[in-house]
């Protein structure tokens, strides 16, 4: 195993001008060996292209990638000793299940013994050790996905094995069976796991550490708590989470809080800059409050759903939307009542520029 560091930019012009013409902006990164890492973010955004950069696929257009501090910029995969899974099965339909697993293998001339060990636990973590003897081409695409996945784990000296949106094909049922597998097999291998995924659930909870990413950007890396509480770019907040988290225009000016054109206290411990600000509430800390209290604002209700687990309010304050999950016993509020919600609050955010400031 490896820790991969990245220093580098990535277009796929010959000469870019500006940021739009890079699928990687300049960026410095690092994935410390035997973790288990997620690239979250929206179609476009560069997960695959960072991914082929790690796995020698890609060549960045600028920078170096060093597998620990060896430059492994232009190694190829075999070089750098990486394993991959791909979004659909790469499997060998004429040889049997145990030939395939055993395939990564018996290419590095592992002895029998080792590979037939090898083979059994990985079929046993993937609940596979039924189809063993089983002709690949008769199976299901899930069992070949699965297939995939045990040949990306199989070998225990690779420096990572690298995911590229590989439930893609699998039924819904079976994803969140593996994504769960997944997780425990990370930790009983212990091998250096990335894996790139455009959904927020099956980032959060397959991986350690999650990275989101926008527009060739890698806005923050942390665990889904530190996503949770403290994003650090608005659109973290924004994309993590469901919904959301809200946002506000603010103004500190004079020493004075504005939130939406509302008069509000600082909170205590908070030291705010002065000029325009953006607050940064997620729907699960916005709470009823008595009128007129301290942090709170007046708020119109355009629509209360029972989800089940809570009650989602969508209110307005002047022209802005915030959406609050509520506790089912929360007494009913009607559309077009008043209600106060508590904006500000020790879980409450403040950005300026789109950055985390407090
Ligand atoms: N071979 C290529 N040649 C030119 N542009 C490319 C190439 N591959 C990707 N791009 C562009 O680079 C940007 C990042 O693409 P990339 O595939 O890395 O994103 P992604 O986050 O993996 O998206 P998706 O989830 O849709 O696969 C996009 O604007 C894409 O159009």
């Amino acid at each position: 195993m490896a820790r991969i560091s990245l220093d580098l930019a990535h277009s796929y012009q010959p000469h870019p001008r500006q940021d739009s013409d890079y699928a990687l902006l300049p960026l410095e990164m690092a994935f410390e060996d035997g973790g288990a890492y997620a690239l979250l973010g929206p179609s476009g955004c560069g997960k695959s292209t960072m991914l082929n950069i790690m796995s020698g696929l890609l060549v960045p257009s600028h920078g170096k990638v060093l597998f620990d501090g060896r430059d492994m910029t232009r190694a190829s995969p075999q070089e750098r000793n990486i394993a991959q899974v791909f979004q659909f099965p790469v499997v060998y339909d004429t040889m049997t299940v145990a030939e395939n697993l055993a395939f990564p293998l018996k290419n590095r001339k592992v002895p029998e013994q080792q590979i037939r060990r090898r083979v059994g636990q990985i079929a046993e973590m993937l609940e596979l050790s039924g189809q063993l003897d089983q002709r690949a081409a008769g199976l299901s695409a899930d069992a070949k996905q699965k297939i995939s996945l045990g040949r990306g784990l199989v070998r225990p000296d690779v420096a990572a094995v690298l995911f590229d949106e590989p439930l893609t094909v699998i039924d819904p049922r079976l994803k969140w069976q593996l994504r769960r597998k997944l997780k425990q097999i990370h930790h009983e291998l212990q091998l250096t796991l990335i894996y790139v995924t455009h959904d927020q659930v099956e980032a959060l909870t397959f991986a350690d550490q999650v990275v989101v990413m926008t527009r060739g950007r890698a806005l923050q890396t942390g665990s889904a708590d530190a996503l949770f509480e403290r994003p650090r770019h608005v659109f973290v907040g924004y994309f993590i989470g469901s919904p959301g988290m809200n946002f506000l225009p603010a103004r500190m000016e004079g020493g004075r809080l504005d939130v939406a054109g509302h008069r509000l206290q600082i909170p205590a411990g908070r030291a705010l800059p002065a000029g325009g600000l953006q607050v940064g509430v997620r729907p699960e800390y916005l709470a009823l409050a008595p009128a007129q209290q301290p942090g709170a604002l007046p708020c119109t209700v355009s629509q209360v759903q029972d989800i089940g687990t809570c009650l989602m309010l969508t209110a307005k304050v002047g022209e802005h939307t915030l959406k609050a999950r509520l506790s089912p016993a929360t007494r009913l509020p009607s559309a077009g009542d008043t209600v106060w919600l508590q904006v500000l609050g020790e879980h409450t955010c403040f950005y300026r520029n789109e950055e985390l400031l407090a």
